[in-house]
C-alpha cells in the first residue's frame, strides 16, 4: 500500500488518507440524492440514475486512484445534469438519444486525451470564457434549486419570475433546510451538505412530507446500454455533444489544476499525470452514459479532503469504496430523492461554490469582462449551457478584433466563434 500510493514520498499516512477520503465523500455524497431528482425531470427512472451515478463515481474515482494517484474524486457534474434535462424536455427528445450524445462526447474526450489538441484547446480558451462557463453553470443550478424549492416561481402577470408562496409546506421545508445547511457551512462542519440533507429529511419525516419503505436493500439492477446513438445524428445534436464535451473538459481541467495547486502537485505551472487524470474522467463519462448518467467531472469538493491532509490515490480509493457501500442504501436514498425540496438547498449552495472562478476574470478590461458576463447572464436565462457558451465564444473574438487585439486570439477561437454564430442563427433549436 505504502509503495503503490507512495505514502511516505507524499508525507502522509494511511490514517490521514482514510480521514481525507471520508471527508470528501461526505461533502459530495449528495449527488446520489440529487442526481435522481434532476434526471428524473427528464423521465429517467430514479433507480437507474441512482445506480448510474454510483457506477460513474466508482469507476472515475477508482481510476483516479490507480492511474493518477491523486486525491481527487469524480462524479456526474451538477449543471450538466440540469442541461441534460433541458435538452430532453425543451426539444421533446427521448432521454436515450441524449445519453447517446453523452456517450459520443465521452468517446471524443477519451480520444482527445491521447492527442495534443487537448492542451491546445485548454491553452487557447481564455480565463474569461473558462471561468465564465463554470460560474454560469453555478447560477443555472442555483436557479433550479430556487425553482424546486418554490422560492422563485413563474410570475404570470407579475413579470417573468417572482417570489413564491413562502408559507407553502415544501417551500418552508426548503427554507429551513437552506438555513440549517448554511449554518453548518459557515461553521465549517465536515460534510455540511450531507448533514444538511439528513436534517432536512428528518424535518420532512416529522411533518409528513417524507415516508420510508426501509433503509437497506440489495442494489437495484443497473440498466445497461439504453441509449440511441443513431438518434444523435438524425436529430442533429452536434451542438449538444459539443457542449457536453467542452464543459466536461474545461470543468475537469480547471478543477484538477485548482485541487493540484492546493495539494502542491503543480510543477512549473503544469500538472503532472494530467493525461491519466483526464482519462479517468473521460472513461467515467463514457461508462456512466451507458448506464444512464449525465457527464462526469472532477469534483471541486475534493478540496475538502485535500484540506484534511489527503495527498494520494488512497484517499480516492476510500471515496470509491464508500460509493460502493452506498449502493446498499437505495430505499433510504431514493425516498429522500423523491422530495425535491430536501435537496434544493444543496443546489443553491453548490451554485455559490461554482462562482469562485470569477475572481480570475479581468473585469477591468471590457473585452474580457463582457464575454464572461454574457455567458453568466444567458446560461440561466435560456436554461442552456450551450447557448451561454456560444454567446461567449462569439463576442470574445469580435471584441478583441474591434479593439485592435485580434492577433492575441488563437485561430481556434475564430473557428469556434464562426461555428457558434452559424449554429445560433440557423440551428437555434439545440
Ligand atoms: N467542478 C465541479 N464540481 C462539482 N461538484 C458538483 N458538481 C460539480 C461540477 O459540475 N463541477
Amino acid at each position: 500500500m505504502n509503495r503503490f500510493f507512495k505514502l511516505q514520498e507524499n508525507q502522509t499516512t494511511i490514517k490521514t488518507e482514510i480521514n481525507a477520503g471520508i471527508t470528501t465523500f461526505l461533502t459530495m455524497v449528495y449527488i446520489i440524492f440529487v442526481n435522481p431528482v434532476i434526471l428524473g425531470n427528464a423521465g429517467v427512472p430514479s433507480g437507474q440514475v441512482f445506480m448510474a451515478t454510483i457506477i460513474s463515481a466508482l469507476v472515475g474515482t477508482l481510476l483516479m486512484a490507480l492511474l493518477a494517484n491523486y486525491p481527487i474524486a469524480i462524479a456526474p457534474g451538477m449543471g450538466l445534469n440540469a442541461y441534460f434535462v433541458t435538452v430532453v424536455t425543451k426539444y421533446g427528445l427521448s432521454y436515450s438519444i441524449v445519453f447517446g450524445a453523452v456517450f459520443i462526447a465521452g468517446v471524443i474526450f477519451l480520444l482527445l486525451s491521447f492527442t495534443s489538441l487537448r492542451e491546445k484547446l485548454i491553452e487557447a480558451i481564455p480565463n474569461s470564457l473558462k471561468f465564465g462557463i463554470t460560474s454560469g453553470i453555478g447560477l443555472f443550478i442555483a436557479f433550479l434549486g430556487l425553482q424546486f424549492s418554490g422560492i422563485i416561481v413563474d410570475g404570470g402577470e407579475a413579470g417573468l419570475l417572482t417570489l413564491g408562496d413562502l408559507q407553502a409546506p415544501n417551500t418552508l421545508l426548503s427554507i429551513a433546510g437552506l438555513f440549517i445547511t448554511l449554518i453548518l457551512m459557515a461553521r465549517n462542519v465536515k460534510g455540511a451538505l450531507f448533514y444538511g440533507i439528513v436534517m432536512t429529511a428528518i424535518i420532512a419525516f416529522f411533518t409528513g412530507q417524507l415516508t420510508f419503505n426501509g433503509v437497506v436493500s440489495m442494489p437495484p439492477a443497473p440498466v445497461f446500454f439504453e441509449m440511441d446513438i443513431a438518434g444523435v445524428f438524425t436529430e442533429g445534436l452536434y451542438a449538444v455533444v459539443f457542449a457536453f464535451l467542452l464543459v466536461t473538459i474545461f470543468d475537469t481541467t480547471g478543477t484538477l489544476v485548482g485541487v493540484a495547486e492546493q495539494a502542491g502537485f503543480m510543477k512549473d505551472g503544469k500538472l503532472p499525470k494530467a493525461k491519466s487524470a483526464l482519462m479517468a474522467d473521460a472513461i467515467a463519462t463514457t461508462v456512466g452514459s451507458t448506464f444512464g448518467s449525465s457527464p462526469s467531472t472532477a469534483y471541486v469538493e475534493s478540496t475538502s479532503g485535500v484540506a484534511a491532509g489527503g495527498r494520494t490515490g488512497l484517499t480516492s480509493l476510500v471515496i470509491a469504496g464508500l460509493f460502493f457501500l452506498s449502493m446498499f442504501f437505495s430505499p433510504f436514498i431514493q425516498a429522500i430523492s423523491g422530495v425535491s425540496a430536501i435537496t434544493a438547498p444543496v443546489l443553491i449552495i453548490v451554485g455559490c461554490f461554482m462562482m469562485e472562478g470569477l475572481s480570475r476574470v479581468d473585469w477591468k478590461s471590457f473585452d474580457e469582462a463582457f464575454p464572461s458576463f454574457i455567458i453568466i447572464l444567458t446560461m440561466p436565462l435560456t436554461s442552456s449551457i450551450a447557448t451561454g457558451i456560444a454567446m461567449g465564444f462569439i463576442t470574445y473574438p469580435l471584441l478583441k478584433v474591434v479593439s485592435g487585439k485580434g492577433k492575441q486570439v488563437s485561430w481556434l477561437l475564430y473557428v469556434f466563434g464562426i461555428l457558434f454564430a452559424i449554429q445560433l442563427v440557423f440551428f437555434p433549436a439545440h
